[in-house]
């Protein structure tokens, strides 16, 4: 179908196409960095990734170096309709020195803000409190050794002035995502302890004034991990409390609660009681997997939320996954294009429509047209995005996946 065709069908509903397409345009993506080679990072001195999270596979075309990480984000980001962020962890710094975690400093990070400027791009940035000797009781900022405590504190307060001075330099606030792996593998009996001692040391890592125009704060719940079974002690509740009493960002990872819950139910929730949320959007398979986003009915039903209750423009959609047994550009390219269909989808909905019926409680009109929108034509509309912005589809899409990843299959 032409996407001619498509407008006018569209239209009958209802829905303007030019609209829908001119909103998708203006909506950003952060890019995780850490797609590109397997949660490795670029430390001379770091453990193995750690922290109960696991990258499994071993398929060709890594990114070793920083520099080879950069090819491959152009290659994935000239693939991916519009301007989208980086979202860069503090092990993927690039500097001949080997500082610890409580020694980086921004210039260990400066030739990503120079490139994100050659980009036109905006970055985030993340602490690293795993794949560390110090990090290896599972224990972090929760540790009961205050030495370990104050080593990660300083960790912590680090990146946030690195990544205040990237927004500054970028002219775009940078989120600093706080995820910590603290937890017990058995049934801990001080539950309280842990939690308090977590909240302290977030409060003297917090404490600084940064600009909110250069960098905001995000903290990140889960629910477990490998090796901490028990308890996680940086729960849901834990950090939903935090994020509201301190006004940070809550960032919800949709492979950090129970199988069933339903992590778009919860947008609407959490945003009457916050200003701005953050989402690690991902796909868990039985438990925290970090598999690549489909277009499934959970990403859809996330884009829905998004979009109907009008979250967009307090929302920063990150993304949090990993898969090593396929080409990781394609990882990449794939999952944030999959993002954006569902986007588009949910800004091609008949919206005051189907909110009118449910107002009026035509729950059968509403279950009509819900059912029936599934069979409008958003390809059409979609292949007239990505033409307008000149990246492939379909096929030729598929052609420019396997021909880039056939030139990095060589690197060791
Ligand atoms: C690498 C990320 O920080 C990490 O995936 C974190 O966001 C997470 O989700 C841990 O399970
Ligand atoms: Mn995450």
């Amino acid at each position: 179908m032409t996407y001619e065709s498509a407008k006018a069908v569209f239209a009958d509903w209802g829905v303007d196409t030019e609209a829908a397409l001119d909103r998708l345009a203006t909506i950003t993506i952060s890019m995780h960095c850490w797609q590109g080679d397997d949660v490795v990072g670029f430390e001379t001195r770091s453990g193995t990734s750690g922290g109960g999270i696991q990258a499994t596979g071993n398929y060709p075309g890594r990114a070793r170096t920083p520099d080879e990480l950069r090819a491959d984000l152009e290659f994935a980001y000239g693939q991916i309709p519009c301007k989208h962020r980086l979202n860069l962890h503090a092990i993927y710094l690039d500097t001949d020195e080997s500082p610890d975690r409580d020694e980086i400093e921004y210039h260990h990070f400066a030739s990503w803000v120079d490139w994100a400027k050659d980009q036109g791009i905006g970055l985030d940035f993340n602490p690293t409190f795993f794949a560390h000797e110090k990090a290896d009781d599972n224990l972090t900022l929760s540790h009961p050794n205050k030495g370990i405590r104050d080593f990660w504190i300083e960790h912590g307060r680090r990146t946030r002035e690195i990544a205040s001075k990237m927004g500054e330099e970028l002219g775009s606030s940078a989120v600093n995502n706080i995820w910590v792996p603290d937890g017990y593998k058995d049934i801990p009996v001080d539950r309280m302890a842990a939690r308090t001692r977590l909240e302290t040391s977030l409060d003297a890592m917090c404490e600084s004034e940064q600009d909110p125009a250069h960098m905001v704060d995000a903290v990140e719940s889960k629910l477990f991990g490998i090796g901490v079974e028990a308890c996680t002690v940086g729960s849901h509740e834990f950090y939903m409390g935090y994020a509201i009493r301190k006004g940070t960002l809550l960032c919800l990872d949709m492979g950090h609660f129970h199988p069933t819950e339903n992590i778009a139910d919860k947008l609407s929730a959490v945003a009457l009681s916050l200003d701005e949320i953050l989402l690690h959007v991902s796909r868990p398979m039985r438990w925290d997997s970090d598999h690549v986003i489909l277009l499934n009915d959970d990403i859809q039903a996330m884009a829905n939320e998004l979009v109907f209750a009008d979250l967009l423009g307090r929302t920063r959609i990150g993304l949090d996954f990993f898969d090593a047994t396929i080409s990781r550009t394609a990882a990449w390219v794939v999952g944030t294009r999959n993002m954006q269909k569902a986007l588009l989808r949910s800004l091609l909905k008949p919206q005051k429509e189907l909110k009118e019926a449910e107002a009026t409680l035509d729950f059968t009109r509403r279950l009509i047209f819900t059912e029936e929108l599934k069979d409008l034509p958003f390809g059409a509309v979609w292949k007239e995005f990505c033409e307008r912005h000149k990246v492939p589809y379909g096929l030729a899409l598929s052609r420019s996946l396997e021909t880039y990843q056939s030139s990095v299959s060589e690197r060791g």
